[in-house]
């Protein structure tokens, strides 16, 4: 019997009311439709041989590229491009500052292929559909997903501009069940409980730094906890008041997802925050946050980011796959 059944049950009995048995079903649907559950494991082998038989690049990193920052496609060398409307199975981008196209290339060396675009939750994907590709790019060999995103800084040393590499995230949506990995679990890409403590790769982290140092903008870095919040609306204040009292310092709309997914089938993950606001967090302060401002500060970074990136995957050794590989069946 599943929960569904077990509420049908209740209410035949008269052990609950109506109302709150259509309610609870309407919840249990949606909560199983935004699981990758709901897509089967031939889904994502469909896409991956697609791709596989489309371009003769066999990547090796993933990056999925945040508001404004997809700019970093366009320098990788030897590209091939798809659009998401061509690949099966992929969603489309909707947002502002998310072309949708899937880049392969080369950076320094190193096979990569580039989302230029990313889904949200809030865009009305469900959450299997947001962290459809990173799957995808498991098959297709990827060992290392970087993600990078805009966010706004509860922090009070992370100033607009700066970067913050992401040491760890709070997954806010998971909290209220919205979690990528509800629904049956797929043994081919990971285990049913994978930990969550190394997601963000310790020994990227400190090469990242390093790099930061090389690039002297070191003054412009540091590692903070990233939250993700569903969105699309930006924070009140009094809930920026609690993140910031949580011990957030940076807060955005995406990354957590992607990234659960990418831990539980073994990727070795490395993600940075571009901040491109500060999160009001006063009455007196009269400032507001929008998009086109987001999407501003993304660009004129959008230069240094990319040199971090690619120096990073230059640099990186990529056959260390890092603590979480040890679940995984490729
Ligand atoms: O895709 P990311 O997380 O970079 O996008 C952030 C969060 C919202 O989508 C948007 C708000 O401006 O930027
Ligand atoms: N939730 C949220 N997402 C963002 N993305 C960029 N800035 C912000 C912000 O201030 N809040």
């Amino acid at each position: 019997m599943n929960s569904t059944h077990m509420l049908l049950f209740c209410l035949r009995e008269r052990l609950l009311d109506s109302d709150v048995i259509s309610l609870a079903c309407f919840l249990v649907e949606d909560l199983r439709a935004s699981s990758p559950a709901d897509l089967s494991h031939d889904e994502y082998q469909t896409a991956a041989d697609w791709l596989r038989t489309h371009t003769r690049h066999r990547p090796e990193v993933a990056i999925i590229c945040g508001s404004g920052l997809g700019m970093l496609a366009d320098t990788l060398g030897c590209q091939e491009s798809f659009a998401y409307s061509d690949v099966p199975g992929f969603p489309q981008s909707t947002v502002q500052g998310h072309a949708g196209r899937l880049v392969f290339g080369v950076l320094k060396g190193k096979m990569c292929v580039c989302m230029q675009g990313r889904f949200h939750m809030y865009e009305g994907h469900t959450l299997s559909k947001t962290t459809f590709p990173v799957r995808v790019f498991k098959l297709l060999g990827v060992k290392t997903l970087i993600v990078t995103n805009a966010a706004g800084s509860l922090a009070d040393g992370l100033q607009p501009g700066d970067i913050m590499i992401i040491k760890d995230h709070i997954n806010f949506p998971g909290f209220v069940g919205l979690n990528p990995l509800i629904g049956p679990n797929d043994d081919k890409f990971g285990p049913r409980f994978p930990a969550m403590s190394n997601c963000y790769d310790k020994e990227l982290r400190c090469l990242a730094t390093e790099i930061g140092k090389q690039l002297e903008i070191t003054g412009l870095m540091r590692e903070g906890v990233y939250a993700m919040v569903g969105g699309p609306n930006f924070e009140s204040i009094a809930e920026a008041r609690l993140l910031h009292r949580l011990g957030v310092d940076a807060v955005g709309m995406s990354t957590a997802p992607e990234v659960v997914v990418a831990t539980h089938c073994g990727l070795r993950v490395f993600g940075l925050s571009l901040i491109t606001n500060k999160v009001v967090k006063t009455y007196e302060d009269s400032d507001s946050v929008n998009h086109e401002g987001v999407l501003e500060v993304s660009r004129l970074r959008s230069v240094t980011v990319q040199q971090l990136v690619t120096e990073l995957i230059g640099k990186m050794d990529i056959n260390n796959n890092g603590p979480n590989d040890a679940g995984t069946k490729f």
